[in-house]
């Protein structure tokens, strides 16, 4: 019999901390044991556990039904309002409103505003999108994650808030705290500190990074 890979990472999808991905079952524990409804899974690597929690989350948040593990790709999420920078690295694409067009959420069929990000994604560009509400906004990015992992690409989805979307907030994904020391700094503990391995690995091997955050935390982020 094949022996079963180590568990590392723990995805929390209900629990008392909300969706959030634990390094330890002992914290997963603490966080799920005796509460109502939870629900947790654990994985080999970090991935494979934001995978699941992207989904199970997604279908929760979205549809307003009981998480499961069955889908890939749905994620809700909300967007900052307004762009917030000029950095020339960055694409800023403000999709205009869907408007009455009579298109049944059923049958999506990208407009040309999300046709044109989703474009720059698959070339490898960086890309910022925002809109008001209803602007298409969650389709696109369900979208955008679907191109990734069709093509067996890593992205790492991270939110402000694990209530909108699943995964982790940027700050615990990418494992610097409250981000206030020099990167310098950070790159020397990742790649000096064992236990921190993971978070240089993290880095290392993801293809894509998905950043869903308020406007504030990107403002400081860009800065
Ligand atoms: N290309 C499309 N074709 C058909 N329907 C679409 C398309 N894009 C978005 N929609 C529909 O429009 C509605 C709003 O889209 P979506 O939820 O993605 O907007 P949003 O910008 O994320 O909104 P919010 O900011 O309020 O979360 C949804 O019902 C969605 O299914």
């Amino acid at each position: 019999m094949p022996k079963a890979s180590k568990k590392s990472y723990y995805a929390v999808c209900i629990g008392r901390e909300g969706p959030k991905i634990y390094n330890s079952w002992d914290e997963c524990k603490q966080n799920t044991s005796r509460y109502p409804g939870a629900k947790h899974r654990g994985f080999s690597t970090y991935q494979d556990a934001q995978d699941w929690l992207a989904s199970a989350m997604s279908l929760s948040s979205n549809l307003g039904r009981k998480p499961s593990a069955d889908s890939d790709s749905e994620v809700e999420v909300q967007m900052p309002p307004t762009p917030i920078s000029d950095d020339s690295d960055i694409e800023i694409i403000d999709t205009p409103p869907l408007g009455a067009t009579g298109s049944s959420p059923t049958e999506i069929v990208l407009s040309p505003e999300q046709k044109k990000v989703l474009k720059k994604v698959e070339k490898g560009e960086n890309v910022f999108f925002t809109g008001s509400a209803g602007t298409g906004k969650s389709v696109l990015l369900r979208e955008i994650i679907r191109y990734f992992r069709s093509t067996n690409k890593k992205v790492a989805i991270t939110a402000s808030t694990a209530v909108n979307i699943a995964g982790s907030t940027i700050h615990s994904w990418a494992g610097i705290g409250l981000g206030e020391e020099p990167t310098k700094t950070y790159v020397g503990k990742f790649r000096g500190q064992k236990k921190l391995r993971s978070v240089w690995d993290r880095w290392r091997n993801v293809h894509a990074l998905i950043v869903d955050e308020s406007e504030d935390t990107l403002s400081r982020a860009c800065q």
